[in-house]
């Protein structure tokens, strides 16, 4: 079981710099999206592929877990699953809200269940602790169709703990685009309104060149919000790196702030996308 220490509170004005970029408390038709990651100076967020890396001081590392406490869900990819071993619950104090309330939802993406999760996985320990909710794993509806009798004993014993795996129609690796219409659809229809996306790279770079359908057909960017900690290391070139497929021009309302010695960038990203 763990005992996580709850981490200390922001400063009134650490939350009023934050408070603009929180998603709506009504839901809409869609679901918000923040995209939201530590990097380098050097735009890495890992020393090498596989590698846990602190980057966050303990005042941007609060900030985060602020940020979780505010989503319904957090999203990471299998491999950043795979590296870190993840908790992704949330210990900043919530007046009012248990530390599994105030936890959002961990969301793994993992079309063929790399994952193999199980009950000493760090985030399945957090919800065993009431210290966070049972992660969900997006699988392919294709793997799901044809599972092996030794992974479906395995799926049958984390689901009975409280995990879920669940098959998505389009989950694929090879369509960026259809790949995250299918996991935001399926998210919707499963009552998630607000997503916080941590990475890794893959879906950091994935995510800002995707475009959607909106309910009129248009293109949109499914990223609502982008807040980026800026941490003064450099991680060197065998680093983990966020650099998208092309050059974007989509933040705008940008606002920078101190936490400790790092820097946070704050901003909306444009929806309407012309150039897909
Ligand atoms: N500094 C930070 O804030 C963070 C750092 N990291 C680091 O990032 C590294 C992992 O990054 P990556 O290797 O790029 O992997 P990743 O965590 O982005 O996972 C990539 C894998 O997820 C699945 N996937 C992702 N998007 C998909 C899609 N649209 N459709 C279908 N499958 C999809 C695929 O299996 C793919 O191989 C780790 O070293 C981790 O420590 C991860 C999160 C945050
Ligand atoms: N904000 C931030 N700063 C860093 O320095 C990081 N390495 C990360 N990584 C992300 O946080 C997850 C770890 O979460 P727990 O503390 O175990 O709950 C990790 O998987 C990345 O998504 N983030």
């Amino acid at each position: 079981m763990t005992t996580s220490q709850p981490l200390d509170l922001l400063p009134d004005s650490s939350t009023s710099f934050l408070s603009p970029y929180l998603p709506p408390s009504a839901p809409s038709d869609r679901v918000f999206v923040t995209l939201t990651y530590a990097a380098s100076l050097d735009s890495r967020i890992a020393l090498g592929h596989g590698q846990r890396t602190q980057l966050s001081g303990s005042e941007s590392k609060c900030m985060t877990h602020y940020l979780r406490a505010h989503h319904d869900g957090i999203l990471v990819g299998v491999n950043t699953f795979l590296a870190d071993n993840p908790g992704l619950n949330c210990r900043y104090n919530i007046a009012g809200k248990s530390a599994v309330e105030a936890s959002p939802r961990p969301i793994i993406i993992d079309p063929t269940f790399r994952c193999k999760i199980e009950s000493r996985s760090k985030s399945m320990m957090a919800a065993a602790s009431l210290e966070g909710k049972e992660p969900w794993i997006l699988v392919s509806a294709e793997w799901r169709n044809s599972v092996s009798p030794s992974d479906l004993v395995h799926i049958q014993s984390i689901e009975r703990m409280g995990a879920r795996v669940i098959p998505v129609v389009g989950l694929r690796s090879d369509n960026r685009n259809e790949s995250w219409a299918a996991i935001l659809k399926s998210l919707k229809e499963l009552g998630i309104h607000s997503l916080m996306v941590e990475g890794g790279a893959r879906v950091i770079n994935d995510l800002l060149c995707t475009a959607v359908d909106d309910i009129n057909g248009a293109k949109i960017s499914p990223v609502d919000v982008v807040i980026i900690t800026i941490a003064p290391v450099y991680l060197g070139k065998n680093g983990v790196e966020v650099s998208p497929a092309s050059a974007l021009d989509n933040l705008y309302d940008i606002t920078w702030d101190q936490f400790g010695r790092d820097c946070i960038m704050a901003s909306f990203n444009k929806k309407l996308r012309a150039d897909f």
